[in-house]
């Protein structure tokens, strides 16, 4: 179904990444047979470690690891997992580990070896569509997983929300637009991300999150401003609009050493928060 008959009002007429992305995954997922069951490690509490900022930080970080994306290509870092312990000796509250391959480089190999690699929670980041992926995602580690509001339909996002709930994984609702912000609420979301960048086209503006946070602060327990932030700036300017986390993925990942590019981002050379 296309952004438009969605009720979107970013989405082109045509195609674009995100549906062209949710209709690879529908297909996959009609294709494969339901992963085998395995045990399940101890869930870890993702809304609590978002909402403990430590003292002299504007907002907590939920930094991402992925190998490549098709906004930013190729990163120069292959080894998720050296990533993602450099992540949580800099401060990190959560570490978001990209599974989808084509994309994104990944795969759920990756969420199990960096969830086994830190004590912090881990966020699955994928393209979900449908709720046996929210109890595959629990078996294989995942804290919490990301729900794309703007791909998904009201009762899927539902379905997916009861699942996560029953099977105690976090789940992040992602919107790019205050109105799927508002469908995010209503089918019962409690942390809700606002995405700068917009996936159907892929231009990020950092201010989409500072424009609809302050709207929907109130009414969630978690807000999260996601996408193309760079400096401490940006992260004060987030906080000020309301967000308690930001998401973070490609400017730390350009860096040569992506945990002192997460200090500096988080203002840890003296600035005050
Ligand atoms: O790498 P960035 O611009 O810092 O953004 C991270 C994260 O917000 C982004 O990767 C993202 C947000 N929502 C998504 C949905 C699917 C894939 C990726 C994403």
């Amino acid at each position: 179904m296309s952004g438009a008959q969605r009720g979107g009002t970013s989405s082109p007429a045509a195609p674009g990444t995100l549906d062209i992305i949710m209709a690879r995954k529908r297909r996959e997922l009609a294709e494969r047979p339901r992963l085998a069951p395995r045990p399940r490690p101890e869930p870890r509490d993702f809304t609590g470690a978002l909402l403990r900022r430590a003292a002299g930080r504007p907002v907590t970080v939920i930094a991402e690891v992925k190998r490549k994306s098709p906004s930013g290509g190729a990163f120069p870092h292959s080894d998720v997992v050296a990533v993602a312990r450099a992540y949580e000796a800099a401060g990190a509250s959560a570490i978001s580990v990209l599974t989808d391959g084509p994309d994104f480089g990944g795969a759920l190999e990756d969420l199990v070896a960096v969830r086994a690699a830190v004590s912090i929670p881990v966020l699955r980041k994928d393209f979900l569509v449908a709720a046996r992926e929210v109890e595959e995602s629990a078996l294989w580690g995942a804290d919490a997983i990301l729900l794309i509001a703007d791909a998904l339909e009201d009762g899927e996002l539902r379905e997916m929300l009861a699942t996560a709930h029953q099977v105690k994984v976090a789940a992040l609702v992602e919107a790019h637009t205050e109105a799927h912000a508002e469908r995010a609420l209503a089918a019962g979301a409690r942390l809700v991300g606002i995405n700068n960048r917009d996936l159907a086209t892929l231009k990020t503006d950092v201010g989409t999150a500072l424009r609809v946070m302050p709207k929907l602060r109130s009414r969630s327990q978690v807000l999260v401003a996601e996408s193309g932030l760079k400096s401490l700036a940006e992260l004060r300017a987030a906080r000020d609009a309301g967000a308690d986390a930001v998401l973070v993925g490609e400017s730390l990942l350009r860096d040569a050493d992506p945990g002192r590019a997460l200090r500096r981002l988080m203002g840890e050379d003296g600035g005050s928060p």
